[in-house]
């Protein structure tokens, strides 16, 4: 296996370690333009209503970056819940061989999340620049592997920073899914699979985006960002002082559009269309587009940094099928089975490589 495992760290950001099985096993996925019937997506309540109570918004808002534990602050405790943890989500790393022996016959189908997963954490959304060694080694996962980024942006940014026309994409929480524009080299990759499940929303987050640019302009560090078929509410350059101001704001514009939900991400509130729609559906109508959808031939793994990225990892674990990764420094409720923590950790195993 030691030849044909391609593993990449990036010394500033998360990792990921991909093993590239011995011969490619990919199917073929079926082919024309897939299409989802609006009317069948179920509606789901609203987070925007009254009852949300902004003290309780602020607790989540704070739990939604934890601080990283220094090595003065740690104590007993700290070290045994971290070990627990540990135990229950090994790293991806150390059980490389597992995950690798668990793909023998299977076709590997690999989701990853951008911010947090491909890119590190920074201050400025427009420069979540991901290194070009972690390009080289998506590029080489999508050689062997149908590769898909799930992200919470807007399609065409997240494609702006990864700039690999061989991918999947899917934007906006999964609710923009575009299939690769470069011819593949592989059978099983479908360009033309499309998916916008949210399409009767647009008007509504437009008209929503530039009454949030309006409502917290005057929110120092707060930054309202367009994604298309929902919005961030970004917090972590405000004074955590202003948050509940922040959170407020947002609340009360929510309240005006019952057809609008909140979700959290990393220091962002997240305004999405309340239809049941997320990461894991995205990742379960890609593996249909690809012919995979009651196949136990497949093996599909998803790296995620994020709440949002929960979505995905529970299908995984529902259908008992493949591996979620979750990348993370401190231990998380989590639905992935593995984790990937420091950079460090990976360029020790890259040297399995060679
Ligand atoms: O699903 P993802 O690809 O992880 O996208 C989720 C959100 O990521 C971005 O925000 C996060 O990363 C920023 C840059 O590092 C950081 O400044 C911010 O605090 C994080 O929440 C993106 O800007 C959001 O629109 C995405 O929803």
């Amino acid at each position: 296996m030691t030849n044909q495992n391609v593993v990449v760290s990036d010394a500033k950001g998360p990792a990921i370690a991909v093993a590239v099985p011995n011969q490619s096993l990919f199917a073929s996925a079926p082919g024309g333009c897939i299409t989802i019937s609006r009317n069948k997506l179920q509606r789901v309540d609203t987070f925007g209503g009254g009852g949300a109570r902004i003290s309780s918004w602020v607790d989540s808002m704070r739990a939604s970056s934890p601080p990283r534990t220094t090595k003065s602050s740690t104590t007993l405790s700290d070290d045994e819940d971290k070990t627990s943890w540990t135990l229950r989500h090994p790293s991806a790393l150390s059980m490389f061989e597992q995950i690798a022996n668990a793909s023998k016959g299977k076709q590997i189908v690999m989701f990853l999340d951008y911010d947090g997963t491909l890119s590190p954490i920074v201050e400025d959304p427009d420069q979540a620049y991901m290194s070009n060694e972690m390009r080289k080694a998506v590029r080489a996962a999508a050689r062997y592997f149908p590769t898909a980024i799930v992200s919470g942006r807007c399609r065409d940014k997240v494609y702006s920073f990864v700039k690999l026309a061989e991918l999947y994409y899917a934007g906006s929480h999964g609710m923009d899914i575009k299939g690769p524009s470069k011819c593949s080299q592989y059978k099983n990759v479908n360009e033309s699979v499309v998916c916008q499940p949210a399409t009767e929303f647009l008007p509504m987050v437009d008209e929503v985006y530039k009454i949030l640019l309006e409502k917290t302009k005057s929110i120092p560090g707060s930054r309202v960002e367009h994604n298309k078929f929902c919005l961030s509410v970004h917090f972590r350059c405000v004074d955590e002082k202003s948050w509940a101001a922040l959170a407020e704001q947002v609340r009360l514009v929510l309240n005006e559009y019952p057809k609008l939900r909140l979700t959290q991400g990393r220091k962002v509130l997240e305004i999405r269309p309340t239809i049941k729609w997320d990461k894991g559906k995205a990742l379960e109508f890609l593996l249909e587009s690809l012919g995979y959808a009651n196949s136990n031939e497949v093996l599909p793994v998803y790296i995620g940094d994020d709440r949002t990225d929960e979505d995905a990892f529970k299908v995984l674990r529902d259908r008992g099928q493949g591996f979620g990764i979750l990348v993370s420094k401190v231990p998380k409720e989590t639905d992935a089975s593995y984790s990937l923590q420091e950079p460090s950790e990976a360029r020790i195993l890259s040297n399995v490589d060679t």
